[in-house]
C-alpha cells in the first residue's frame, strides 16, 4: 500500500509522507517484518510507543501512533486521532478481500450460538459458510482454534481473506464488547448485525453498564452502514434501547421474539431435549421442531434466522434449517445420563444472566434435584462472584463451588467470594473432584449442570494452563459409575 493511499484512510490526514509505501502492518513489535508499518497502541498493560524503536530496527518503514505518544525514531511518524481504528482500516485494505456477506452479532450471551446457527443456516442454503468466534473459525474443511472471541484486526483480515479464497461467501462473526471498543471490527464490511441481550459482564473493563452498552452499540452506530438490517431480539430489558440506537444510526431495525415484528414468536412448547416453536414471518405461520434444549436457544435461533433472511436466504430455507441445528460445543451440551436416569450437561454460563437462564431452563424437566458445579474466572470482574453464588443458591438444590480458571488470583479467595452468597454450597476446589462428587451424588430425576468452561480444553492457574475438559471429566465419571 502506498503512503498516499494510507493517508486517505486515517484522520486527521497526515502531512506530506515520503515516496513508497508499506508491505504489512503490525501493532506488535515482535511480529514486525521489513517494510511494515508499526502501529504503536497504548494498551492495558504496556505502551506500544515504547517498542517503536525496536520495530524500526526490525525493518518498520514508518510508525503510526496517537496524538500524544512519545515516539522518537529514525522513520516517518504518522499521528492520528484513533490509532486502533487506523490499524483496523489499514489491515482491512492490506489483507482483504472479505467474504461478500458478513454478519456480526453482539450481546452479553448467545453470540457464539447465534454465529454457529447462522453458519449452519447459510450452509443449508447451499452457501459457502463460516463462523468466527469464541470456539474459533469453523468453515468447510477448516477448523482453527482461536484465542479471542473477536480476533485482532490483522489476524481477522487474514482469516477473512483465507475464507474468501476458500470459497466462503457468507461469514457470521461474534462482536465482543472488547473487540468493538478496541476497534477490532472497524473496516469489516457488514451486511447485517444482530443483538441478543445485555447483562452484567466485563465490568472489570467497562466502567459501568452504560459504557458497556455504548461499546456494544458501536456495532450499529459506527460499523453497520445506514439502511442495513439490524436484527434485535425484542424481549430483553435492553432491547428497546438497542433498537433505538440502531434506528438513530439509520439502520433498518427488524425485531424478533415475542414482541418481535419481523419474526413474531407465538408459542413455545419446551421439551426435555428440544422445543416446538410457532412463529409468524411476513404473514406466514411456521411450526418448527427446534432440536435444542434450553429456553434461551429460542432467542438465539430467532436472531440467527433473522440475520440469514435479512441477507437473502429464503425464509422457508432458514426456518427449515432451524430443525437441523446442532448446538455450539459446550452450550447446554448433553454429556450423558446416569443409569438411574439423571441427566448431565456441560454449559458455558460464566456470567450471572447465563447461569440464571441455564438453571431455569432445566428446572421444568427435573423431577428430582437440580445440581450445579461452577466457579468464577480469576482476573475478571470480581463483582459477579457473589451474584452468581446467589443465583446458584436460589435456583439449584445442590451447589458445588469449584475452580474455573483462577489465572493469577488466589483460587480459595474466589471461591470464598461466591460462597459468601451461597452459604449452603459444598466447596471442592479441584474441579475434577467436584465433577466426580456431583455425578456420584445424582439420583433418579436429577439434573446436573457443569457450568463456566463449556468447550474449553484447558484450566489456567498461576500462569500455567493444563489440559482440562469438563466433557472428558464428566464422561469419565459417568463411565466410572456405570462400571462400579
Ligand atoms: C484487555 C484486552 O482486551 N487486551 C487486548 C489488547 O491488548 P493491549 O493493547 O491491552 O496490550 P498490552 O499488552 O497492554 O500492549 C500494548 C501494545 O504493546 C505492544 N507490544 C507489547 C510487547 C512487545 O514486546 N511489543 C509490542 O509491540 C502490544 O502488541 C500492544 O499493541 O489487544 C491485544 C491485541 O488485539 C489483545 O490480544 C489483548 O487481549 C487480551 C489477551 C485479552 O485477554 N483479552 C480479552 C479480555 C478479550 O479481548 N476478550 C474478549 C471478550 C470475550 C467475551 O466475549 O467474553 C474477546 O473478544 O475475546
Ligand atoms: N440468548 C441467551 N440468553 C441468555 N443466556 C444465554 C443465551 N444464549 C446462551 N446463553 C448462556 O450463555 C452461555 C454462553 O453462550 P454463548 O457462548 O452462545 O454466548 P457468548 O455471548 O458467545 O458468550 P462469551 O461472551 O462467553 O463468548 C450458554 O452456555 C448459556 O448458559
Ligand atoms: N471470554 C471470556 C471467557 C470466560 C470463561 C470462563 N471460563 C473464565 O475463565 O472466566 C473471558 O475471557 O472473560
Ligand atoms: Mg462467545
Amino acid at each position: 500500500m502506498q503512503f498516499d493511499e494510507l493517508a486517505r484512510l486515517v484522520e486527521p490526514a497526515p502531512g506530506p509522507l515520503p515516496e513508497g509505501g508499506i508491505s504489512g502492518v503490525s501493532s506488535d513489535s515482535r511480529a514486525v517484518g521489513p517494510g511494515d508499518l508499526f502501529v504503536a497502541l497504548p494498551g492495558s498493560k504496556l505502551d506500544g510507543a515504547a517498542f517503536a524503536a525496536d520495530a524500526v530496527q526490525k525493518g518498520a518503514v514508518a510508525v503510526l501512533c496517537g496524538p500524544d505518544a512519545t515516539v522518537d525514531v529514525d522513520a516517518p511518524v504518522i499521528r492520528v486521532d484513533d490509532p486502533r481504528r487506523a490499524l483496523a482500516l489499514i489491515a482491512a485494505r492490506l489483507y482483504g478481500p472479505q467474504p461478500e456477506t458478513i454478519v456480526a452479532v453482539t450481546g452479553t450471551a448467545g453470540k457464539t450460538s447465534v454465529a454457529s446457527f447462522a453458519r449452519q443456516i447459510f450452509a443449508r442454503a447451499g452457501l459457502g459458510a463460516a463462523s468466527i468466534g469464541t470456539t474459533g473459525v469453523v468453515a468447510p474443511d477448516m477448523v482453527i482454534e482461536g484465542a479471542l472471541t473477536t480476533p485482532d484486526p490483522v489476524r481477522l483480515h487474514t482469516i477473512l481473506a483465507d475464507l474468501a479464497a476458500a470459497g466462503v461467501t457468507h461469514a457470521a462473526m461474534e462482536a465482543s464488547s472488547h473487540g468493538l471498543d478496541q476497534r477490532r471490527l472497524d473496516g469489516v464490511e457488514l451486511a447485517a448485525a444482530g443483538f441478543t441481550n445485555l447483562g452484567r459482564d466485563h465490568l472489570d473493563y467497562h466502567p459501568d453498564m452504560e459504557t458497556y452498552f455504548a461499546a456494544k452499540m458501536r456495532l450499529f452506530d459506527t460499523l453497520l452502514g445506514a439502511g442495513r438490517p439490524a436484527i434485535i431480539f425484542a424481549d430483553d430489558g435492553w432491547s428497546d434501547r438497542a433498537a433505538e440506537a440502531a434506528r438513530a444510526a439509520g439502520c433498518t431495525v427488524l425485531t424478533v421474539g415475542r414482541r418481535g415484528d419481523f419474526i413474531a414468536l407465538k408459542r413455545v412448547e419446551h421439551e426435555r431435549h428440544k422445543q416446538v416453536i410457532e412463529l409468524v414471518h411476513a404473514g406466514e405461520t411456521h411450526l418448527i421442531d427446534l432440536p435444542l434444549a434450553g429456553d434461551f436457544q429460542v432467542a438465539n435461533a430467532l436472531v440467527s434466522a433473522g440475520l440469514a433472511i435479512a441477507t437473502g436466504v429464503a425464509p422457508a430455507t432458514a426456518f427449515g434449517a432451524l430443525e437441523h441445528l446442532t448446538g455450539a460445543p459446550g452450550r447446554l451440551d448433553l454429556v450423558g445420563t446416569t443409569e438411574n436416569g439423571a441427566v448431565v450437561y456441560v454449559d458455558y454460563a460464566h456470567k450471572p444472566e447465563a447461569l440464571e437462564q441455564v438453571l431455569s431452563s432445566v428446572r421444568p424437566f427435573t423431577t428430582g434435584k437440580v445440581a450445579v458445579v461452577f466457579g468464577c474466572g480469576g482476573d475478571r470482574d470480581p463483582g459477579k462472584r457473589p451474584i452468581m453464588g446467589e443465583i446458584a443458591a436460589r435456583l439449584a438444590d445442590r451447589v458445588y463451588v469449584t475452580d474455573d480458571n483462577p489465572r493469577s488470583e488466589d483460587a480459595a479467595a474466589i471461591r470464598a467470594s461466591i460462597i459468601e452468597a451461597a452459604p449452603g454450597a459444598i466447596e471442592i476446589g479441584d474441579r475434577r473432584a467436584a465433577i466426580r462428587t456431583a455425578i456420584s451424588a445424582l439420583s433418579r430425576g436429577d439434573t446436573l449442570v457443569i457450568a463456566g468452561k463449556g468447550h474449553e480444553t484447558g484450566q489456567t492457574a498461576a500462569g500455567v494452563t493444563r489440559h482440562f475438559s469438563d466433557h472428558e471429566e464428566a464422561r469419565a465419571a459417568l463411565a466410572g459409575m456405570a462400571a462400579a
